[in-house]
């Protein structure tokens, strides 16, 4: 082992490219337990199949690296044609119960796929006593899949920071029929398989990714920047899975376009692609706009409804904004993750099975939703499986460029099909040192509104169009006005209520009522984005840290509550909730 550690290394030290120092690992760690099954007691029945490399620092997939045990002598780390990083080896994946292990016990893992088992293989794990039970954690869909491509054995091992943190896995699998429910060959080699990962992790973080083809354009995603091109490779591999995959990132940042990009990409690209966005959805409906409804389920409910998960069978359902969801339909959903069958509200007859593959959209940190116990851990580590984030526009500014001419050639096209838009240097200059909250649907209002003004100054109809520097200014100054204005209206609007009501009764309507638009204000943001987050909102961060939050939310619910009372009008739902507590 200690002649492997060096040459590796002296590999590593080597190593320009991510895939590189990801190679030169896979091919050190296959080739010490192929030794060792060899001189095993299962040397003569079992091999050595593949070693994967998944790269997923802060709970997001980054990279991935294959390589088969039979190929390995035939590659070779100073080869600069280096195997594609998304060839369809690379779709044999680790199980995400295994990177649930490693993270939990924060050592290497034996998987013996045949019994669902995860043993992790230090004595003192990092958090749980006892080996995690089978059934909580080795899905059945993870047992199948391994057993597919003949891995009956797995050791995972993780990428360990300085510090403890584990920013990704190395997943080694071996085929041995006849050490099913046996001790197999890893706890043995752990230890030295570990210092192998140990020495290569610094690389295989800090080292760059391979500059190769870039990842090929479409419809459905039209363009992709260098800092974007390996999370595309990834997703390349992600969309012909079937697990649930995870797309996270700040609103407007691509997120719905990227799920039917990945569905497109899919073997289920000829069923439907359905979308449920739960922003839009009533808490009190989610239920129903899931699974569907049998006339009489509920009042109102006339005729029978499909609802989304039965529109998606065959195909895929992209279900948005997945933090909303309420715990009710939370327990619902985790059931149909796990036991992919389900009954419409209202519905006598026995249960469907759901033929469905899951994308989830979230501008959430779900891990956080979880600490605060809106959110099922359980539901998190079942859809935590393929989690892949898209980072805001601000970390891809070698696209905003693109971004804004494709925008304004789809602009153009949909009032002169044939015509031509062109954006000037100075102008695409002006938007790439713009700052995009909002992201590219912020964008693409800009390019939007800066084309409006362009088409008006050039008598409505062209079939060739510039936009210049001075309409893209325009566009971002009447955005400012635009921010601002709808909110000082509303409190005008608010204003003028108050004075209204206090004219029309006989009794005069004390001003200080007034002072309860805070309240509102903040049953409406607890709304939207849960108690902790709403005082962060509007700047009360402080209170949170002090933990006075509730006692100052009370407070300020009482004075709309004295308001209602004056007035003689009930609570509105949005006060109400946040007065009983209850999680948006
Ligand atoms: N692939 C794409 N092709 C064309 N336009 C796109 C694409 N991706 C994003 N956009 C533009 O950005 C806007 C926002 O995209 P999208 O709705 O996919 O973002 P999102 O991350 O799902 O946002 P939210 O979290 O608010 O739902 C789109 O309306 C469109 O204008």
């Amino acid at each position: 082992m200690t002649e492997e550690l060096s040459s590796l290394a002296v590999a590593l030290h080597a190593a320009r490219y991510f895939e590189q120092a990801a190679l030169s690992t896979l091919r050190t760690l296959l080739r010490v337990a192929g030794q060792a099954l060899e001189a095993s007691p299962h040397g003569r029945r079992g091999r050595m199949l593949r070693g994967v490399v998944h790269l997923r620092p802060a709970e997001a997939y980054q990279r991935l690296v294959a390589l088969e045990y039979e190929a390995m002598e035939h590659t070779s780390p100073e080869d600069e044609a280096l195997p594609p990083a998304d060839g369809p080896q690379v779709a044999l994946l680790a199980s995400a119960s295994a990177w649930r292990a490693v993270v939990e016990h924060g050592c290497a893992v034996s998987v013996d796929v045949g019994l669902g088992t995860l043993m992790p293989h230090q004595e003192n794990p990092r958090r749980m006593a006892a080996p995690l039970p089978a059934a909580a954690s080795f899905t059945w869909e993870s047992q199948r899949r391994l057993l597919n491509r003949q891995a009956t054995h797995v050791c995972v091992l993780p990428l360990r920071m300085p510090g403890g943190r584990i920013d990704g896995m190395i997943a080694l699998e071996a085929s041995c029929m006849e050490a099913l429910g046996q001790e197999f060959i890893w706890r043995q080699m752990g230890p030295g398989m570990q210092l192998a990962v140990d020495l290569a992790a610094p690389y295989l973080t800090g080292l760059p990714p391979r500059p190769g083809a870039m990842p090929e354009t479409d419809e459905y995603l039209p363009v992709i920047g260098a800092s974007t091109a390996s999370r595309v490779s990834v997703l390349r591999v992600f969309a012909q899975q079937e697990e649930t995959l995870l797309l996270s990132g700040p609103t407007g940042a691509g997120k719905s376009r990227l799920a039917r990009w990945c569905h497109e990409r899919s073997p289920r690209r000829k069923g439907r692609f359905e979308s449920l966005d739960l922003m839009m959805v009533p808490e009190e409906l989610q239920m129903a706009e899931l699974f569907g409804w049998r006339r009489g389920a509920f009042t109102g409910a006339v005729r029978d409804n499909p609802g989304s998960l039965a529109r998606a069978e065959e195909g895929t359902l992209f279900i948005d904004e997945l933090d909303k969801l309420s715990l009710k339909a939370q327990a619902g959903l985790l059931r149909v993750l796990e036991e992919r069958t389900w009954r419409a509200l209202g519905d006598t007859g026995g249960e469907q099975r759901a033929n469905v593959r899951f994308i989830i959209g979230t501008n959430a940190n779900l891990l956080e939703s979880v600490r605060r116990g809106t959110f099922r851990e359980d539901l998190y580590y079942r859809i935590n499986v393929l989690p892949v984030r898209l980072p805001p526009l601000e970390e891809r500014r070698d696209e905003i460029g693109p971004w804004a001419r494709y925008m304004l050639t789809r602009r153009h096209r949909e009032t002169s099909p044939e015509g031509m838009a062109h954006l000037s240097p100075e102008a695409e200059r002006l938007l790439e040192q713009g700052t995009w909250p909002g992201n590219l649907r912020h964008l693409d209002n800009i390019v939007r509104r800066a084309y409006t003004l362009a088409m008006v100054e050039q008598g409505g109809t062209s079939q060739e169009l510039a936009l210049s520097e001075a309409h893209v200014r325009e566009a971002l100054t009447y955005e400012g006005k635009q921010q601002g204005a709808p909110l000082v209206e509303a409190m005008g609007q608010a204003a003028r209520a108050f004075v209204q009501e206090a004219r029309r009764r006989q009794a005069p309507l004390d001003i200080d009522l007034a002072e309860s638009l805070r309240g509102f204000v903040l049953a409406e943001a607890v709304r939207q984005v849960g108690r902790d987050e709403a005082f962060q909102l509007v700047g009360r961060e402080s209170l949170v840290k002090s933990r006075n939050h509730q006692k100052a939310l009370r407070q300020e619910l009482k004075k709309v509550e004295a308001l209602c009372r004056e007035v003689g009008q009930p609570m509105p739902d949005s006060v109400a909730q946040a007065e009983a507590g209850e999680p948006s």
